[in-house]
């Protein structure tokens, strides 16, 4: 039996998985998300330029995209620091750091913010979309890639000694491209290996994430142990959902505080509002899928931070477990989706 196996890898070591408390299974504290810079509307190039004013809020909440500047969440450690603070005061424990290569992975940084505010900080190894793949990425082989995300989470990821404690987020797009299969049959060998927690990034189509569990299966990979990402943007169809919960993955809604008109990515998308994924939420807990599902806000730009006028990373403790309360989600059950699930998930076998 491995030493891992029983324990949570956090980026300051093992511990017991009762440790935990609530944990947002997908965070960001340290990135940057220029990979996804998209122009902003004609004519707001100016706001765009310098969008930190008051009177620029909703803007940014509307193309947050769109300004170079907001995806820099990487200069905002401070602010992220307080805003830890602030979670732990609102009853947080944990939260699961998602950045992977390709989008700024700082482990030294996370490791100072775990010692500095408490909150048990559990960090991601392998690789994020396509379009941040390196040639070397390209090149390597199944196995060189699984090779690297094992060593990632026994001996430590960035030559530091800081160890990631789940695979993902592994990016993937739509139609999922052969550098992106190749880390996805990757992280299901790793998995293999480790017994350890997956999580995926899925792309902008409802088709996308069985296709992605259809790829891990294949490749041996545990959809017990998996999380299946961002499902609040890719599928609207309660029929499809049911389809895809039946695969047997976590169902992870994340972009709680997320609330924009025209989702550039995909303007075919209505991003819910946080009361439709509180109504989501209940749907799949009344069609009894209450152990399978986590939550989070996925912060990834600066304007949702509490310094920007944002909702932070106490939003959903704050403001949306009162309401899932209000919408018939027990507190039995609000428990096990932000303390036991996260827990099962991020035990290592
Ligand atoms: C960092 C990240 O991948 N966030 C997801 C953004 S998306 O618009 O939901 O794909």
């Amino acid at each position: 039996m491995s030493k891992l196996s029983g324990k949570v890898q956090t980026v300051l070591g093992l511990v017991d998985p009762e440790q935990l408390g609530r944990t947002m299974t997908h965070e960001h504290l340290t990135m940057s998300f220029e990979c996804c810079y998209f122009p902003p509307p004609p004519g707001d190039e100016a706001v765009a330029v310098d969008p930190f004013h008051m009177q620029h809020m909703h803007w940014l909440r509307q193309n947050p995209y769109s300004s170079h500047e907001n995806l820099l969440l990487q200069q905002e450690t401070a602010a992220v620091h307080d805003e830890l603070l602030a979670y732990r005061k609102a009853g947080g424990g944990a939260i699961v750091e998602n950045t992977t290569a390709g989008i700024e992975r700082d482990l030294p940084a996370l490791r100072q913010l775990a010692k500095d505010t408490g909150v048990h900080i559990i960090a991601g190894a392998g690789y994020y979309v396509d379009c941040t793949h390196t040639e070397d990425t390209r090149k390597m082989s199944v196995e060189k890639l699984s090779d690297i995300m094992v060593s990632e989470v026994l001996h430590g990821a960035d030559n530091t000694d800081i160890r990631c404690g789940v695979i993902g987020e592994i990016g993937t797009g739509w139609p999922i491209t052969e550098s992106e299969a190749r880390v996805l049959r990757a992280a299901a060998h790793a998995q293999t290996k480790l017994g350890c927690p997956v999580i995926i990034h899925p792309g902008r189509n409802p088709a996308a994430p069985a296709e992605v569990v259809r790829i891990l299966q294949e490749a041996g990979g545990d959809i017990g142990k998996t999380v299946m990402s961002h499902l609040d943007r890719t599928i609207f169809d309660h029929g499809e959902l049911l389809e895809f919960a039946k695969l047997g993955s976590y169902l992870e809604y994340d972009l709680f505080g997320m609330e924009m008109l025209n989702y550039p990515y995909n303007l075919v998308v209505d991003m819910p509002s946080d009361s439709q994924r509180v109504k989501t939420l209940a749907f799949l807990v009344k069609e009894g899928y209450e152990d399978k599902i986590v939550i989070a806000h996925d912060i990834h730009t600066k304007n949702r931070l509490v310094k920007f006028g944002g909702h932070g990373y106490s939003h959903i403790l704050k403001n949306i477990v009162p309401k899932m309360l209000l919408r018939d989600i027990s507190q039995h059950q609000v428990d096990k989706i932000l303390i036991d699930n996260p827990k099962h998930w991020l035990t290592f076998k």
